[in-house]
């Protein structure tokens, strides 16, 4: 057999591929060719099949595929611990909103989204659902970057700095919608801010926009229970009963937070295919509720993890998202084989792909899909003894461990060094924004 010349070939002591079996291999290869995996077998099987032009040996490694973090707003990395310990329409209100009036233009959510970007790379996050406004300054960090995201075209009643309404947000989201159709790493998303900021009118042209173009929909919904009192008593209706009615709920609508559901609420989401995103850090951060993840997922709804912006969590970390996803769900359930390490790692990973409707392309390490993965260091002394990589992975790693990051097989990390941007003009530049930021009154 004539060997196959490849791009690369990983050589891992582990691959968890996250597939429908949850395969976890031991002393198997990963090959990769024109950005995707072509092969995946025993790597003495691999070292006769192909002619790599790079190998990487990953001894104490796990290779697995790259985190999907579902649920962001990457340019408020520039606001991490500017209001913490406050509730989130306090902390709207009267903190976030008024220094985003002040300070979110261009450049700055350009800046914060790179660094968000990279603290995202080392640690093992591959792929971003964002957000906000400028959503142009957010794709130019993305490709300055190389990694993949999926670009929220912004929806809100009121004018920003981004823009002076509903008119013109969707007029800046279609043309850019239009400008990403020849990227293969950026997808497009509508992002209604929430039920309490966007009004029907807006709402039903989004949702034909949607419908017309086939992107998903990305929307904060029911985050406290002081939003569904409020609706309740505005509106006589619960929001997600008018989001219903407005006919937003099916598989290309994706509802971030869901701390107050009922089982009825429950059953209807599971009916309707509309995707969950959980964000416990944000959540309990901000004192928002718990959302029961135990019961959606036994009801069948697809239940993906975001951390949210660097403002409420404050840190962008996968890992320590599925570890606070599956500590948080045995207490809320009130069960300890709720949502167990191999529940949380799909949360993480292939659950974020459907929700974003990418799994034919991404979220598990299968033939055929991206070369979306990272390595993780399991040959520490933290790390030992260890029975089982996944267990490890989701209650023992910490994000320092991620060793390598790949997009479309390219090496956006490589043993804890980044590729693509600078670490060091990151933090001058972060610290630059901070001085302006912090120093203001
Ligand atoms: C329309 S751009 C996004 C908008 O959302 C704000 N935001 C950040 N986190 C949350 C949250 O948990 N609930 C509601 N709104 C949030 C962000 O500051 C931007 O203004
Ligand atoms: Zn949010």
């Amino acid at each position: 057999m004539v060997p196959m010349d490849i791009e690369l070939l990983i050589t891992p002591e582990w691959i968890i591929t996250v597939d429908s079996d949850n395969q976890v291999l031991r002393h198997h290869a990963i090959a990769v060719d024109n950005s995707r995996i072509v092969g995946i077998m025993p790597t003495s099987e691999a070292e006769k099949c192909y002619t790599p032009r790079q190998t990487v040996a990953l001894p104490q490694q796990a290779v697995l595929p790259g985190f999907i973090n579902a649920h962001t707003h990457v340019a408020m990395a520039l606001l991490k611990g500017l209001a913490d310990d406050l509730p989130l329409m306090d902390w709207l209100q009267n903190h976030i909103w008024p220094a985003e009036a002040r300070w979110a233009d261009s450049t700055f959510v350009h800046d914060g989204a790179q660094l968000a970007i990279a603290e995202m790379i080392r640690s093992g996050t591959t792929c971003f659902n964002d957000m906000y406004f400028f959503p142009e300054a957010t794709v130019q960090a993305a490709e300055e970057a190389g990694i993949r995201a999926c670009i929220g075209l912004i929806m809100i009643d009121f004018p920003t700095r981004w823009g002076s309404g509903p008119e013109e947000y969707l007029q800046k989201g279609l043309a850019l919608h239009d400008r990403l159709q020849t990227n293969p790493l950026l997808t497009t998303a509508f992002a209604p801010h929430a039920p309490y900021t966007v009004s029907d009118d807006p709402l039903h042209k989004v949702l034909h926009l949607a419908c017309e173009l086939d992107i998903p929909i990305h929307m904060h919904v029911h985050e406290t229970a002081f939003e569904v009192g409020q609706a309740q008593e505005q509106s006589g209706m619960r929001p997600l009963e008018r989001l219903e009615k407005l006919g937003l709920l099916d598989k290309h609508f994706l509802a971030v937070h869901m701390t107050q559901l009922s089982d009825a609420e429950i059953a209807l989401l599971a009916q309707k295919g509309t995707h969950v995103i959980h964000c416990p850090e944000s959540n309990l951060k901000l004192a928002s509720g718990f959302c029961p993840v135990a019961k959606l997922t036994a009801a069948g709804v697809n239940v993906a993890l975001g951390t949210d912006g660097n403002a409420s969590n404050n840190d962008l970390d996968m890992l320590g998202e599925m570890r606070t996803a599956a500590l948080i769900a045995k207490a809320v359930a009130q069960d300890a084989s709720a949502i167990p390490a191999t529940q949380a790692l799909r949360m993480a990973t292939i659950n974020g792909a459907k929700a974003l409707g990418l799994d034919a392309d991404i979220g598990s390490l299968e033939v055929g899909k991206f070369a979306d993965m990272i390595a993780v260091d399991l040959g520490t002394l933290e790390a030992s003894p260890l029975y089982d990589p996944v267990s490890h992975l989701v209650y023992c790693t910490s994000r320092e461990q991620v060793t390598h990051t790949w997009v479309a097989g390219k090496a956006l990390m490589a043993n804890r060094q980044l590729t693509t941007l600078d670490t060091t003009a990151l933090i001058a530049k972060a610290r630059d924004w901070q001085q302006h930021i912090g120093e203001t009154p």
